[in-house]
C-alpha cells in the first residue's frame, strides 16, 4: 500500500540545507552530465547551467566532439571533456572525482551510444541521474536496470516511463505499477507531469510547484540538472528529487507574471532558480 505526502514549502523546509558560510565550490560537489548528439546539445547546455546554478561547486559536461565549442560558449562556467567521435558518444570515460552523474539528454540512442552506455553503467558507482535517451536505452536493454546504483533516480515524461513500465489506465494504477517498478529495481521514479509525483518504493510525494509555462522544449532537460546538483552537493537521493521537482516548479511560478504561459522557455526555468531558492531562504 502506497503512502502519500503532499510536498509543499512547509515540507521542504525539513530538507532545504543552507549553503554554510565557510563553503568553498571543492565542497560544494563536482557533477557531470553526459549527453548531447548533433544537433541537441542545447540540452546539455541547458541541464549543465541548471546544475551550477542549484549550487554544485563544479560541473563538467561529457559531449560528442561537435558539441565543444557551443557548450563552452553557452556557459563558459562549465568545463567540458569530448568523446572521440563527432556526432555522438561511442565511449564514456574519464578521471575525475564525482559527487553525481546526470546521463542521457540529448544523447540520441545510436546503437555505439547503447553501447557506450552500457560499460558506463556497469562500471559506475557514483550517485546517478538518468533521463530521456538514457530511459530510452534502458527501455530497449531492461535488463541492465538491474546495473544501476541503488537510488539511482530516473526522470522519465509519461511517455518515457510507459516504454519502461507499460501502459496504465489510470493515474492510481500508473502509481501502482511505478511503486512496483521502483521496489523492484531500487530506483527513486521521478514520474513527471501535472503534477509530478517522485515514488520512492512505497511513499508516494506529489508536488504542489509548477504550472502549464512547463510544457516547453528543455524544461525537462533543465530539471535533470537541478536534481543532479543538489545530488552533487550531498542531499539524501529521495531529497534531491524532491527538492529539485519543487524547486523546478516553484521558479515557473514565480516567473509567470513576467513570462506569462506563453513566452516561458527553458531558460527562463533557470534564470528563475535564484528567485525559487530565495523563496526558501527569506534572504532580502
Ligand atoms: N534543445 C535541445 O537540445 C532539446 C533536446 N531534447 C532531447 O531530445 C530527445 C528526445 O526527447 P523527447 O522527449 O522530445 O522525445 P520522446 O521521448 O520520443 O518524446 C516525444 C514523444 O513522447 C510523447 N510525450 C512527450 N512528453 C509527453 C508527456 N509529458 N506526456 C505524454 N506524452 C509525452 C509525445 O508523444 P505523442 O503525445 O505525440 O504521442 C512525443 O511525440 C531527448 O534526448 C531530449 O533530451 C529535448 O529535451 C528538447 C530540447
Ligand atoms: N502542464 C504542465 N504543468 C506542470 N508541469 C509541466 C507541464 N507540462 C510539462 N511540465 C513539466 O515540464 C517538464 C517536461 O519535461 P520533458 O518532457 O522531459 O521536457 P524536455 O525533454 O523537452 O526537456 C517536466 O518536469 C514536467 O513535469
Ligand atoms: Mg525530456
Amino acid at each position: 500500500m502506497e503512502n502519500f505526502l503532499q510536498i509543499d514549502r512547509a515540507e521542504i523546509l525539513k530538507r532545504f540545507i543552507p549553503i554554510a558560510t565557510s563553503a568553498h565550490k571543492g565542497v560544494q560537489g563536482h557533477a557531470l552530465i553526459i549527453g548531447g548528439s548533433y544537433g541537441k546539445t542545447g540540452a546539455v547546455c541547458l541541464a549543465s547551467k541548471a546544475c551550477l546554478k542549484s549550487g554544485a561547486g563544479l560541473v563538467t559536461a561529457y559531449v560528442p566532439k561537435c558539441s565543444y565549442g557551443i557548450v563552452q560558449t553557452a556557459v563558459p562556467e562549465v568545463m567540458v571533456i569530448t568523446d572521440d567521435y563527432m556526432e555522438h558518444i561511442v565511449s564514456i570515460h574519464f578521471d575525475l572525482s564525482l559527487q553525481a552523474i546526470g546521463i542521457g539528454i540529448g544523447m540520441g540512442q545510436h546503437p555505439d551510444t547503447q553501447h557506450a552506455f552500457f560499460n558506463f553503467v556497469k562500471a559506475n558507482k557514483t550517485a546517478l541521474v538518468i533521463d530521456a535517451d538514457g530511459l530510452n536505452i534502458l527501455s530497449r536493454n531492461k535488463e541492465w536496470l538491474s546495473l544501476l546504483p541503488e537510488n539511482t533516480i530516473i526522470t522519465p515524461h509519461a511517455k518515457e516511463l510507459e516504454r519502461l513500465i507499460g501502459t496504465w489506465d489510470s493515474k492510481e494504477d500508473m502509481i501502482k505499477k511505478a511503486t512496483l517498478f521502483s521496489k523492484e529495481f531500487k530506483l527513486i521514479v521521478v514520474a513527471k507531469g501535472a503534477p509530478t509525483y517522485t515514488i520512492d518504493k512505497d511513499m508516494v510525494y506529489e508536488n504542489t510547484t509548477g504550472n502549464q509555462a512547463l510544457a516547453t522544449a528543455g524544461s525537462g532537460d533543465v530539471l535533470t540538472g537541478i536534481i543532479t546538483g543538489l545530488a552533487a552537493q550531498g542531499y539524501k537521493l529521495t531529497d534531491a528529487a524532491i527538492l529539485g521537482v519543487y524547486l523546478h516548479g516553484a521558479a515557473a511560478d514565480i516567473a509567470l507574471p513576467e513570462t506569462g504561459h506563453h513566452s516561458f522557455i527553458a531558460s527562463d526555468c533557470i534564470a528563475y532558480l535564484g528567485k525559487a531558492f530565495l523563496s526558501l531562504e527569506n534572504i532580502q
